[in-house]
């Protein structure tokens, strides 16, 4: 036994010097050599391997080479052993790259959540907590239920972070090697955990010492610190995310005392008129009262009591004018209890005990007739960014990194590197379709997928909002279509029904909620009738959407057809191309379709509107590093 496992050292140590696998070739190449020794080896003889890797990682360090490919060749060997699958090259090549801390750009449905084990176990070996964060619970929760036995086998335990648990269960969570959980939960839990440690440097100093002197424990901390993180679906949570800081609020309990004005407040926009009373301008929908309207708010508000005023009466006509814009099952919906929750744009989730700040979310109760609830009190906040290089290292992964790279290297300082594709992809993209209307765009949707349901194929519809995926489902009933709806506010359970998805003659309606990381595996039958066909039902103002939800089909070499279908009322269009909106409306046929096909002005619209997202986020991090290093 002994001699199997110094061999297996002799023989890294001479391919290390041999190779010397500074490139990625030459790391990959040493790790099948070891992965191919570690085969012959029993359970007992890979557990001492382990150790031995895992004392050499903590006298050496994660980035000795012979650590490292040993570190990466045990995991793979485990999941072998496990899960019956053997890694590919490029597998080990992105595993790689997120041992070094990189972005690894993998293309979608190449497997990624392997990829993540080996450096995930390599790192857990220091014994410092590894975080893996994605972007969402359904997601963490899959990939802890496919990988934590795999750790086992090595040894190294993980947890899935629950969201909605006591500090003692978190900080056991976070006790494991490895912890899954959301990218925002991660944030949330770091956030928690400065406010006990302002509120312990807060006790007077002679109390603490008493405390100590007493033998009395220090608050403990949930986390042990941030150490690594690999996060995986990297520009969902990296960028999209980003837009927004994490935010921890304190809890406002009951109505709000100010609900009158509220109520006047909402009252009195309803009075207003766009135009004569107020302009709405660019495409973040700025208000401006004009000077007649200016005039008619001040009078409505003259007879409210001031003692309920907690801000100014404008600042309450203008939080009831942005209010009135909010769209209801768009960007928010109403719950079984009357309470307004906030509708995540990127995912298509429902964000449970999120509010808007500065009285926003209250002018949407009142503007929905709900109760007021009362204004939750900010208690601390970090942007994404600030939170994720606070980690000694950082590493992530998505399909969609392309046309980002500038953004992880400067926010980030994190390079991406390309996988190739590991065979050439089958999938088919057929020509976008652009109509003059929402309607027109509907029905040949719905025509669409009654052709290819009558073949039996499975069809995915990606929309971006709770109110088009209703709608589709409307019209898919009048066609007689039986389907499936995935928009996170039914019941349902979304891991049956993404599983369903790709069976023979399956039709899904989603938001963008099965358009990221889910994997639709597809029945035999499916395969020769040429895979999942994914309609994309509009082009969303990043890129990166529709390429995700496209992913979702022709996977793992597998063959499989998107499409994409847009209107000249679509929102992308509408607010920064109205030029594009008219040229489709003058090229139409009797049905309403365009006869000239718009695509590549579609990407460009894309990227103009990518650019600008990234130049907020810029500033938002740049402000918040300000403000950090001013406190
Ligand atoms: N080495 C392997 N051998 C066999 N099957 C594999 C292997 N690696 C991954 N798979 C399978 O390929 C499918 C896609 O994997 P996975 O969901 O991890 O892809 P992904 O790259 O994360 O996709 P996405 O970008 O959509 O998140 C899964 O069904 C997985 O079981």
């Amino acid at each position: 036994m002994a001699s199997s496992i110094s061999m297996l050292n002799g023989l890294t140590n001479h391919l290390v010097t041999l190779l010397r696998p500074a490139s990625h070739s030459g790391l990959i190449q040493a790790t099948r050599e070891s992965w191919k020794t570690l085969q012959r080896q029993s359970e007992s003889q890979l557990r001492e391997s382990c150790q031995r890797t895992r004392d050499r990682v903590r006298r050496l360090g994660v980035d000795d080479l012979t650590a490292k490919v040993d570190g990466l060749a045990l995991m793979a060997e485990a999941l072998r052993r496990v899960r019956g699958v053997s890694m590919y090259d490029v597998q080990l090549h992105a595993a790689c790259v997120l041992a070094q801390g990189g972005i690894a750009e993998m293309q979608t449905g190449e497997g990624k959540t392997f990829s993540c084990a080996p450096p995930a176990f390599l790192h857990a070996l220091l014994g410092r907590g590894v975080h893996v964060a994605t972007t969402n619970a359904y997601l963490a929760e899959r990939d802890h239920e496919l990988l934590s036995p795999v750790f086992r086998l090595l040894g190294v335990n993980a947890s899935l972070l629950p969201e909605k648990a006591g500090n003692e269960e978190k900080r056991k969570a976070y006790q494991c090697d490895v912890t899954y959980g959301t990218g925002s939960e991660f944030g949330f839990d770091y956030l928690r955990d400065q406010l006990s440690l302002r509120a312990q440097t807060q006790q007077k100093m002679g109390q603490s010492l008493l405390s100590r002197l007493k033998g009395d424990m220090e608050p403990a901390l949930m986390q042990r610190g941030l150490y690594y993180s690999i996060i995986d679906e990297a520009d969902n949570v990296m960028l999209d995310d980003a837009v927004s800081p994490l935010v921890l609020s304190e809890a406002g309990q009951g109505e709000a005392a100010d609900r009158l004005v509220y109520h006047a407040a909402t009252d009195a926009v309803n009075h207003l008129r766009e135009g004569r009373d107020y302009t709405v301008t660019g495409t973040k929908k700025t208000h401006r009262l004009t000077e007649e309207g200016n005039a008619r708010v001040q009078v409505l508000g003259s007879d409210l009591p001031v003692e309920l005023f907690r801000r100014t009466w404008m600042e309450y006509i203008s939080v009831a004018l942005r209010a009135s814009q909010m769209r209801r099952d768009v960007d928010y919906i109403v719950d079984g209890q009357n309470k307004v929750q906030i509708v995540d744009g990127s995912t298509g989730r429902i964000f449970e005990d999120r509010t808007w700040r500065d009285g926003l979310h209250q002018a949407v109760e009142s503007k929905e007739g709900l109760e007021i609830s009362n204004e939750k009190g900010t208690m601390a906040q970090i942007t994404r960014q600030r939170f994720g290089r606070l980690y000694q290292r950082l590493a992530g992964t998505t399909g969609t990194a392309q046309g980002c790279e500038r953004e992880f290297r400067e926010v980030y300082r994190l390079s991406v590197h390309t996988i190739p594709l590991r065979t050439p992809s089958q999938r088919e993209i057929w020509p976008t379709r652009s109509f003059e209307s929402q309607e027109a765009k509907w029905a040949a949707i719905a025509a669409s997928v009654a052709d290819l349901h009558a073949t039996g194929r499975p069809v995915l519809v990606g929309t971006n909002s709770i109110r088009d995926s209703k709608c589709l489902a409307a019209l898919f009933q009048e066609h007689g279509i039986e389907y499936q709806l995935l928009n996170g506010i039914q019941d349902a359970d979304e891991a049956s029904i993404v599983a369903a998805a790709g069976r023979y003659g399956a039709v899904m309606i989603a938001t963008s909620l099965a358009g990221r990381g889910t994997d639709i595996k597809l029945e035999p039958e499916v395969r020769s009738l040429g895979g999942l066909h994914v309609i994309v039902a509009q082009c969303n103002e990043s890129s990166r959407v529709d390429r995700q939800l496209v992913g979702r089909c022709g996977r793992q070499g597998d063959p499989g057809t998107a499409q994409s279908f847009l209107s000249a009322q679509d929102e992308l269009l509408e607010n920064h191309a109205p030029w594009l909106s008219e040229f489709i409306k003058r090229h139409t046929d009797e049905t309403g379709e365009c006869t000239v096909d718009v695509s590549a002005q579609i990407r460009r619209i894309q990227r103009l509107v990518e650019r600008n997202a990234f130049a907020r986020r810029a500033a938002m991090f740049r402000r918040d590093v300000k403000n950090s290093t001013a406190n």
